[in-house]
């Protein structure tokens, strides 16, 4: 079963004023350096990071597979992964900007996923989650980047693909989204208040 790691990172991070993907933590890893190295410690067929540009000093090889719809939000990127990747059978889904998330949950939502069963941390962006690729959610995602009056959101890919929703302890999916979240999460961080770091 061929599962690809996807490091979504192609929002505009309007409220926060500057690209969450470069943000750097304590550590001195950028957020998407964090994220990718989480995905490359799972043994999965392939890691890609969904965004329109590779920044420049990324350390890692990785591929970067842009948008083909514009300003549709996750969707977008999903289906833009979909289409690049046809051999894949699901994809284990990550938003950039989780400081806290741990290779542990990562690893439990995709033994949880093994069978093809979609599922997710049902915490505020209802992501990361495990999204097999099959006629239920391709059609889904095709019909809401159609509609201009869709959601396009990732809970509705998610329901509508009936997912598990696993329990989690929220704290490890905090994310920052303007500058005054941003520098609470590195206050945590710093005083490695979670597991996670
Ligand atoms: N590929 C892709 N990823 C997106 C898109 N919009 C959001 N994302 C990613 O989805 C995750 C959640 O995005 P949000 O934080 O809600 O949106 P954002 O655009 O990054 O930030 P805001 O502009 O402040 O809303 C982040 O990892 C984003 O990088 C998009 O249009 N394409």
């Amino acid at each position: 079963m061929s599962v690809i790691g996807v490091v979504l990172a192609g929002g505009k991070s309007s409220r926060m004023g500057q690209d969450k993907a470069l943000l750097r933590l304590p550590n001195g890893k950028t957020l998407l350096e964090h994220s990718i190295e989480l995905l490359n410690g799972l043994g999965l067929a392939d890691v890609v990071i969904s965004r329109a540009t590779r920044p420049d000093k990324i350390a890692q090889d990785i591929s970067c597979i842009a948008d083909q719809t514009f300003n549709l939000g996750p969707l977008s990127g999903i289906a833009a992964v979909i289409n690049a990747r046809p051999e894949a059978n699901a994809l284990l889904i990550i938003p950039v900007d989780l400081p806290f998330l741990t290779d542990e949950l990562l690893a439990e939502l995709l033994e949880r996923g093994q069978n093809l069963q979609c599922a997710s941390y049902f915490c505020k962006h209802y992501l990361p989650c495990y999204l097999p690729i099959n006629n239920t959610t391709t059609s889904y995602i095709a019909q809401q980047l159609e509609n201009p009056d869709a959601r396009r959101s990732v809970f509705g890919l998610l329901k509508n693909a009936n997912a598990l929703a696993l329990p989690v302890d929220s704290n490890f999916l905090a994310n920052a989204n303007t500058p005054e979240e941003w520098q609470r999460v590195f206050r945590h961080y710093s005083s490695h208040s979670f597991k996670g770091i």
